[in-house]
């Protein structure tokens, strides 16, 4: 189609978007946020009539004190009938499974037509963790977060991942990318689309997903694997991730990719030890090796827990938000399970006394140059665009309904072939 056409067409669509939207109690912005395979994200605003028939969209944001939301429209009609029947839907399901965690972006609503599904959901205008440690790094002069701010973000996502497993949904595409952050810098999950919701909590799952930079190695062995052990690694790799700017391992061919994994990561100089061995244990090879999240929230990195998490995490808003405490938000039993591990126990891999907090030590400067600024070195760094043939056959590739592209506009690097 030539672009003027094009241009018309896409004005059609969205006009229709806007009436759609409209008919449901919803101002759809011309603000677009986020785009995926199949999807595009807007900013929109709920009108007052809205908030007073949807008590979850009127609980949450009078907490908020805006009316904005961000609205998913995925074209059903041109998505592949898999995508429309397998993963939307179970992308919904998850994140009515997971609602309502401080850290995980609530569903409000969903309505939909022959053409769309329109996602109603809670709003983290401030992009993505990918983003946030490019420009951080960018900022600093110096790759990746600063250990206090990498703690104060992971003990969020450990909160997170720690709600969903307690609901039965293991994640399966944990990466920086499907991590939000909001405009109270808080962290919010999101992108439930591989998700999957056992009733057996120890059941062994078979289906290759996930993104292969964040990928387990027994999923890219092929193997059978526990999905909570699974997206315990990937937990690892975003700590890294976060720490250094950098992915871990570093490889198109997931047999070197393997190679890499055995040897296992290596730090940029003046990363704290204490640091270092929280990312050595989730990054173990051997599933059962890795911590559990209990463990992982007793570790001596993790020590000690942020207080304002705690305080939001446990539904009243923190010290610096004007907001009104939400009286409803958060279930609370996951972190106080691991609240209570964390006073209890001290984890397999944590010796010696507990270190000063991150903010205490010494910050990696622009010393620590060797590893490079590595603003791009994320989103570069997981262009494996298919798994080998040894892994997944040519056709499964094909055929593979994960397959997509990631917003960065590059072939997908994440699969899923059953
Ligand atoms: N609740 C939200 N608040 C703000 N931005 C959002 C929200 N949800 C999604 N986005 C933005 O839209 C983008 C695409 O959303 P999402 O990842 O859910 O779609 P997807 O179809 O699953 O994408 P992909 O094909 O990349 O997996 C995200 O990367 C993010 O930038």
């Amino acid at each position: 189609m030539k672009g003027n056409s094009r241009r018309k067409l896409d004005q059609r669509t969205f006009m229709a978007q806007v009436r759609e939207c409209r008919d449901k109690g919803y101002l759809l912005s011309p603000k677009k946020i986020g785009s995926g395979a199949f999807s595009k994200v807007y900013l929109a605003y709920a009108t007052q009539e809205r908030m007073q028939h949807n008590p979850r969209l009127a609980s949450d944001l009078r907490g908020k004190r805006h009316s904005m939301v961000a609205i998913k429209i995925v074209s059903t009609a041109e998505a592949p009938v898999e995508f429309a029947q397998k993963f939307l839907p179970r992308e919904i399901s998850s994140l009515n499974a997971t609602y309502k965690h401080l850290n995980v972006v609530q569903l409000y609503e969903t309505y939909h037509n022959s053409q769309r599904a329109y996602l109603v959901l809670e709003l983290a205008g401030r992009g993505d963790l990918l983003e946030h440690i490019n420009t951080v790094s960018e900022h600093r002069r110096c790759p990746g977060l600063e250990e206090k701010e990498a703690h104060r973000l992971f003990w969020q996502l450990v909160s997170a991942v720690a709600h969903c497993h307690s609901a039965g949904v293991v994640h399966r595409d944990l990466k920086c990318e499907n991590i939000l952050l909001d405009d109270q810098g808080f962290l919010k999950l999101t992108d439930f689309g591989f998700a999957n919701q056992s009733a057996l909590k120890n059941a062994l799952l078979s289906t290759f997903c996930g993104s292969v930079a964040y990928t387990a190695p027994e999923i890219l062995m092929s193997q059978k694997y526990n999905g909570e052990r699974a997206d315990m690694w990937s937990l690892g790799v975003i700590l890294y991730a976060m720490v250094t700017g950098k992915l871990p391992f570093k490889e198109r061919r997931p047999h070197r990719m393997l190679l890499l994994m055995r040897r296992g990561p290596a730090f940029p100089p003046g990363l704290s030890p204490e640091c270092q061995d929280l990312i050595r244990a989730l990054l173990q090879l051997r599933p059962c090796a890795r911590p559990d999240l209990p463990q992982v929230a007793a570790h001596r990195w993790m020590l000690p827990a942020p207080p304002a998490l705690f305080r939001s995490a446990l539904g009243a808003a923190p010290a610096d938000n004007p907001a009104e405490p939400r009286e409803d938000s958060e279930p609370t039993r996951p972190l106080r399970q691991l609240r209570r591990q964390q006073q209890q126990g001290t984890p397999k891999s944590a010796s010696g006394p507990a270190p000063p907090p991150p903010e205490a030590r010494p910050s990696r400067g622009a010393g620590s140059a060797s590893a490079g600024l590595g603003l791009q070195s994320i989103a570069k760094a997981s262009p494996l665009r298919h798994r080998p043939p040894s892994l997944c056959s040519p056709s499964a590739l094909r055929s593979a309904p994960g397959h997509r592209l990631v917003s960065r506009g590059q072939w997908v690097d994440r699969v899923e072939a059953t």
